[in-house]
């Protein structure tokens, strides 16, 4: 047995699955996780020391590349004043100043130390707002466990969810609607039947989690008509796409002002930071102000601080967006060109530093859609990718991301790698 073998044994022994998040086992495209022993910029080594250009980035953080070394020295340099104080830090208001001034439809905001538990206190407080129950989510959008967001679709259109995990007693998911993702002719109907029952709607405003899913034009203007119309709130989760697809957030590339935005990954530069936050009058509703009740012992963590705040320095720098955007265009379109050299159904997308590859014809536009795709020729793509040393999701519903420290040579020989693995699958 390799070393991650060893090592995947021993984490079983007392951690379930040996992982302390699912998707890591490596249990919907097989294989044996790989674990990682040190990273720096675009690559990480596994437990066997194999270098591997990483596409994963933490799921999302590492914006940066992995190890930068302003991060690193800011966390360095904050712990040397001590680790967590459960007070209030200047660090959290320059933060706080920094969202406010690079997402404009965020008046005020509350740090806190995951997106699960940024979307379950931007719901809890969209419901203490309005005084409704009912929230929307779309089919194949994760924004974290909390319990009203575990929930698969009802039978029928009007029909509220049901759990999607056990554990999740049916009362917590009756008031939570699922519906499908870009159909706006089903967002029309729900919102003429009981619109004035809804508390918020809340979406990934490009979906990251069903494999990456662009919403079309008229989607998110009938979202943000409805809303209003209505008095529902709009929650853009943007923990995923927050300083990923543009400095301004997917907000900013829409033009779309929501009630409520989810942040997170990027925002923290890899350590456990996340927030939530939009319009002064609904936030003025979270305690100590307001009745709605959230808490967090770590939240606003120094450290935390200390790397989003670096983080969110080092992505100002002029041209970052473009050159990763531009970098992470030429990986997708060179995966796509490999494989119509290959003469295999395979096509990507790309939007900022966020890209999808699809065993597909065309590039799906929902849930339906993806779940149609060529899993098992994804899965043999994969660890065909694995052993060119090239880590890409471990899921053919994951998006992948490019950071700053992927190079025009990490992308040339990774396009290189796909000829070679397309070639086997
Ligand atoms: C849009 C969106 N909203 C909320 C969350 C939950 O954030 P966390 O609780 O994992 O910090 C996530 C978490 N994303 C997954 C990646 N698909 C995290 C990886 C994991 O679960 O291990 C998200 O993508």
């Amino acid at each position: 047995m390799n070393r991650n073998e060893t090592l995947f044994d021993r984490a079983k022994a007392h951690i379930p699955g040996g992982v302390n998040s699912p998707v890591r086992a490596f249990g919907s495209v097989g294989g044996t996780p790989r674990f990682v022993s040190r990273a720096q910029g675009a690559y990480f080594w596994d437990a066997d020391d194999k270098r591997y250009i990483d596409y994963i980035g933490s799921w999302g953080p590492a914006i940066l590349g992995h190890a930068r070394k302003e991060v690193i020295d800011a966390v360095k340099a904050a712990a040397d004043f001590g680790l967590s104080f459960g007070a209030p830090t200047e660090g959290e208001i320059t933060i706080a100043e920094e969202i406010c001034k690079l997402v404009p439809s965020i008046e005020q905001v509350r740090l806190v130390s995951s997106g699960t538990e940024a979307t379950m206190s931007a719901i809890r407080l969209a419901r203490g707002f309005t005084g409704r129950d009912a929230i929307v989510k779309f089919e194949g959008c994760y924004h974290g466990h909390s319990d009203s967001l575990l929930v698969k679709a009802g039978s029928g259109l009007l029909t509220f969810g049901n759990p999607s995990s056990a554990g999740v007693p049916a009362d917590f998911t009756r008031h939570t609607l699922v519906l499908e993702y870009n159909n706006v002719e089903q967002l029309e109907t729900t919102f003429a039947e009981i619109g004035d029952s809804i508390a918020c709607v809340i979406l990934e405003p490009i979906a990251g989690n069903m494999n990456l899913i662009k919403p079309s034009a008229e989607f998110l203007a009938a979202l943000r008509g409805l809303t209003e119309k209505h008095g529902a709130l709009l929650i853009y989760d943007e923990v995923m796409t927050g300083f990923r697809v543009a400095l301004s957030c997917a907000q900013g590339l829409h033009g779309i002002k929501p009630d409520l935005t989810t942040l997170g990954k990027v925002v923290g530069g890899g350590m456990p930071l996340a927030a939530f936050g939009g319009r002064a009058d609904v936030m003025g509703k979270i305690a100590p102000l307001g009745p709605v009740y959230q808490a967090g012992t770590l939240s606003g963590n120094p450290l935390a601080v200390a790397a989003g705040l670096a983080t969110l320095k080092l992505v100002q720098e002029p041209g970052f967006y473009e050159t990763l955007s531009a970098r992470t265009a030429k990986l997708a379109e060179g995966l796509a060109a490999a494989a119509r050299e290959a003469g295999v159904a395979m096509c990507t997308d790309s939007v900022g530093g966020m890209f999808g590859v699809y065993f597909s014809e065309s590039v799906p536009t929902g849930y339906a859609a993806v779940t149609a795709s060529d899993r098992e020729r994804f899965n043999r793509f994969f660890h065909a990718m694995l052993a060119e040393g090239v880590y890409l999701a471990p899921s053919a519903y994951e998006a992948g991301f490019v950071s700053i420290a992927h190079s025009e040579d990490d992308i040339a020989l990774t396009i290189a790698a796909a000829r070679r693995a397309l070639a086997r699958v």
